[in-house]
């Protein structure tokens, strides 16, 4: 493992407890996000990475065998990239990015060298003797990653790197991102909102809520086998399906679903691609609006369920507005997951997490047997009554 943190937890003056105890082992070259809504921890558990913050006693942060705790930001040696790029605007792109280099004292030849390396490297070849006050946005920000590599950091950490660009630009840098950072090879983490720029920038995605990490895996696993209905709501906006279940079915307003075979959670979660309109479903809905994408129309419906649920409709026409349909959805694109915010067991206080090129362990998916602790599975195998508990 190249970064491991153990133990990292954050509690404010006042008493805020802005992050649990967590622990992340990051791999060499790795890209991890932290994902989440504002105010779960991710930049918290971030600085602290940084050494811009202190953790709670007991954290232990150790970079290829050596104990970085209790070294400063500037001693850690590791790079960083904000929001607000935090550039000099009086200096060149040049200038910006040979700063850190001269703060090194390192000979001007060599720094010389390396500006032209992270130049070539970020194709800023056509801007280096610009002034920042010359450059878009997206220009700015491929100057802050320059700059942030420049000094050859043992880890990047990119803070919300493209929150500060309109939509249409955030899409494009997120390609140019993934693609730059795994040119340069480094172990990165970054923090971010935006489960898009999460799922196309990331090897692996912590999603966190309310000071833990709630699953953490490939965007492919997390998409497809959420552990909680948090995940599933944050990760591909998956809706929720309240209903009486009994026999292996979901009775709902608009009629009756069959779910998959020995289905054990408590929520039932659907994805709008997977709802059909088809006249032969056994879901009565009401149309409420049609609103045409381009590639796809998006249906509102009312009536299936007690909240307006929408559909991905794809061809060349979609039902009118004020129709009355029939929706169909597959057993096995039903999501039946345990209810609450994260899969940690109420007993236990830390989130144990473990992200490594192996392939995770935790959190349990949909078919781990009650029994299990999901929190404390990851270490051993041991089962758990409290887990049994939770998901009682
Ligand atoms: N200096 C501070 N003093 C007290 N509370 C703080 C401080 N910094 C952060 N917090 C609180 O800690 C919690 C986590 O904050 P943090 O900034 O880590 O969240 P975040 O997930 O990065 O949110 P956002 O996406 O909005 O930046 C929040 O409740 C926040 O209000």
């Amino acid at each position: 493992m190249t970064l491991m943190l153990a133990n990292i937890a954050k509690t404010f003056p006042g008493g805020v407890r802005a992050l649990h105890s967590t622990d992340l082992e990051i791999a060499r070259g790795e890209i991890v996000a932290l994902l989440g809504p504002s105010g779960c921890g991710k930049s918290t558990l971030l600085r602290i990475v940084a050494g811009l913050e202190t953790p709670d006693p007991g954290a232990r942060i150790v970079f290829d065998g050596e104990d970085l705790t209790r070294q400063s930001a500037e001693t850690r040696k590791m790079g960083m990239v904000f929001q607000s790029y935090a550039l000099f605007p009086n200096m060149s792109v040049r200038g910006n990015i040979g700063y850190g280099l001269k703060m090194q004292k390192l000979p001007k030849p060599e720094i010389a060298r390396r500006v032209d390396e992270v130049i070539a490297l970020c194709r800023l070849e056509a801007y280096a003797d610009r002034a920042i006050t010359a450059l878009s946005g997206g220009q700015r920000q491929r100057v802050a990653l320059a700059r942030a590599m420049a000094p050859r950091p043992r880890v990047l950490l990119l803070d919300e790197p493209l929150s500060a660009l309109d939509a249409a630009l955030r899409g494009q840098l997120r390609t140019e991102l993934a693609l730059l950072l795994r040119d340069f090879g480094i172990t990165a983490i970054f923090v971010t909102h935006d489960q898009d720029e999460a799922m196309a920038i990331a090897d692996r995605v912590a999603v966190m809520s309310e000071g833990r990490v709630a699953q953490i895996g490939t965007p492919e696993a997390l998409y497809r086998k959420p552990a909680t209905g948090f995940v599933a709501r944050f990760v591909g906006n998956a809706m929720p399906l309240p209903g009486r279940i009994e026999g292996g079915r979901l009775h709902l307003r608009g009629g009756t679903l069959i779910l998959p075979k020995g289905a054990g959670g408590q929520e039932v979660l659907v994805r709008a691609e997977d709802i059909r309109v088809d006249p032969d479903g056994p879901l009565a809905a009401r149309i409420d609006a049609v609103t045409f994408l381009g590639t796809h129309y998006r249906l509102t419906l009312s009536g299936a369920a007690e909240e307006p649920l929408h559909a991905l409709h794809s061809g060349l026409s979609a039902p009118e507005t004020g129709s009355e349909v029939r929706l169909s959805i597959a057993p096995e694109a039903l999501l039946i997951l345990p209810k609450g915010e994260t899969a940690l067991c109420p007993a236990s206080s830390s989130s144990r997490i473990r992200i490594s090129s192996r392939p995770a362990r935790w959190p349990m998916d949909a078919r781990t047997p009650p029994g299990r602790c999901a929190a404390r599975s990851i270490r051993s195998t041991r089962s758990c009554r409290c887990w049994a508990r939770f998901n009682a």
